[in-house]
């Protein structure tokens, strides 16, 4: 502990229940990549090293869409320059601000395409605070050394249980009666109303969402039928159907819960439609993309669905107050003007519980994409990342001094390991390991006996190699 003194008031401030032995003089990387950092930080291992070759109020993130408080506290309490917007932002707003950040947060709407990652210099880590990471081009930022987090199942109860409301909502026209009342007319009526109990559920994609859906539904008297690309255990006494027509013709109501790919793009359209079941009702909270909304449109005119809730949609409004119309979506206008129709914006994950556990909640750290960011930041550590090889390595402790941890992410070719082992043969490597995921590899290593003096040399040297995506030392 007797480093501790050594400890600018700046660096030891932010995190308070460790020790950083960092040395004064910061070492900061080429401007190409964010090359310094630091080690793991876990708040359960009292001895574990943290080590910050930069001053952590050097770390710059920005976080769009209103994240929630708690992910922001998370990163914040680490010291870095957090700048927090309420909304996502224009294209150009984006390129500019995108430029000087190490960490963005972001959720479903801001579009991190190849034309706006090419700006982030500086970029190391994207946190997608929701489920779907197709707003993010996951290739173009592994091929340039860029993490992606998301919280995989954080907000997952939150879409099932919105959908169930959904369907007893669709089968009562509850929509449309509240709507009149609410314009001052009364309007009592049973014909073609339901009760859910013994009607059939088909759900497209059973994943986290289907899945849980599947219970609540099964546990409210319906029949579930699902439809998915792998072959999946049933939950409860669902059965898995061979193919989307399968489901189609057989459900009351269908429901789609899988991510936006190409394969998933308009899985919903006129043939499809033609399938279902007369006067079924149609439900999508999962990408506006699944749907072929002028063919929605066309069977709730036609009779042949008798409703539909739609909670995403091809192009949705940057903020709240926005407009939903034509000159967002051609069809808009037809559609919020079709019966039993119920529209909702893109609120299926919007629950406090669910905002909340995405942010910040440690036990459940699997979905904690404040943390994630974090661990990322700290000590390289890829577990959850959805783009690069997950790796790990265990925390050095307070008692390995002198060492540093290498990270080096680089394309997949031949010969690398060998090159890089070379370079790092002065040292001890007391552990290694690398991993790859197509075309990226990630390896990350731990070295005794290195001087403060050679840690350039040794980031210098790995950045000379023409395999090189992305070189970080941290110690
Ligand atoms: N409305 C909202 O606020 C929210 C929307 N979502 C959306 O819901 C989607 C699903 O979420 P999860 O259940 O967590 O995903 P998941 O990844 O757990 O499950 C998706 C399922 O879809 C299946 N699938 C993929 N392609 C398919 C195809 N062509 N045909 C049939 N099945 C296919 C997969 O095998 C998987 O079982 C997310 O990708 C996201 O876009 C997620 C959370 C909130
Ligand atoms: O609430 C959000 O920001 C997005 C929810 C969502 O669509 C997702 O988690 O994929």
């Amino acid at each position: 502990m007797a480093e501790a003194q050594d400890i600018p008031t700046r660096l030891a401030k932010p995190v308070s229940h460790s020790v950083s032995t960092s040395p004064s003089a910061a070492f900061h990387s080429p401007s190409s990549s964010f090359g310094g950092a630091n080690l793991a930080r876990s708040a359960t291992l009292s001895n574990q090293r943290e080590l910050k070759p930069f001053d952590t109020t050097d770390i710059k993130i920005l976080l769009l869409e209103n994240v929630n408080q708690s992910g922001r506290d998370i990163l914040s309490g680490q010291g870095y320059q957090v700048e927090a917007l309420k909304t996502s932002l224009p294209e150009d707003e984006l390129i500019e601000k995108i430029r000087n950040v190490h960490v963005i947060g972001i959720r479903s709407k801001t579009k991190l395409s190849e034309k706006v990652l090419r700006e982030a210099k500086n970029l190391i880590v994207i946190g997608c605070f929701c489920i779907g990471t197709n707003q993010v081009d996951l290739e173009y930022a592994a091929k340039h050394g860029i993490a992606v987090f998301n919280s995989p199942f954080a907000n997952s109860r939150s879409v099932a249980e919105l959908v169930i409301a959904e369907i007893i909502m669709l089968a009562r026209q509850l929509g449309d009666r509240s709507m009149e009342l609410h314009n001052g007319t009364w309007n009592k009526v049973s014909a073609k109303c339901w009760e859910i109990r013994g009607k059939t559920l088909g759900i497209i994609g059973y994943g986290h969402i289907g899945s849980q859906l599947s219970v609540l539904a099964e546990a409210m008297g319906m029949s579930v039928i699902y439809y998915d690309v792998v072959n999946l255990m049933a939950m409860g006494t669902a059965k898995q159907v061979p193919t989307l027509e399968a489901l189609l013709s057989n459900s009351d109501f269908v429901t789609c819960h899988v991510p936006e790919l190409p394969e998933t793009k308009n899985m919903i359209g006129r043939v499809q439609f033609e399938q279902m079941k007369e006067g079924s009702y149609l439900i999508n909270a999962s990408r506006g993309s699944v749907i072929d909304i002028p063919a929605l449109i066309n069977a709730s005119r036609s009779g042949k669905i008798a409703g539909a809730a739609l909670d995403v949609y091809p192009s949705e409004p940057a903020g709240n107050g926005d407009y939903f119309t034509n000159s967002l979506n051609p069809w808009a206008e037809d559609l919020r003007s079709l019966k039993n129709v119920i529209l909702s914006p893109h609120i299926g994950g919007s629950t406090e519980e669910a905002q909340r556990a995405i942010g910040v909640e440690g036990k459940f750290s699997a979905i904690n994409v404040g943390e994630a960011l974090v661990r990322y930041v700290n000590s390289g550590v890829t577990l959850g990342a959805v783009n690069l090889p997950e790796v790990n390595l265990r925390s050095l402790t307070l008692d390995e001094r002198d060492h540093a941890r290498v990270i080096y992410i680089h394309r997949n070719v031949p010969g690398v390991l060998r090159r890089v082992n070379e370079i790092l043969g002065n040292h001890n490597v007391d552990k290694q390991i690398t991993d790859n995921k197509g075309d990226v590899a990630y390896l990350m290593a731990d070295i005794s006996n290195v001087q403060r003096t050679e840690v350039k040399e040794i980031f210098d040297s790995l950045e000379a190699l023409s395999s090189r995506i992305l070189t970080r030392v941290l110690y």
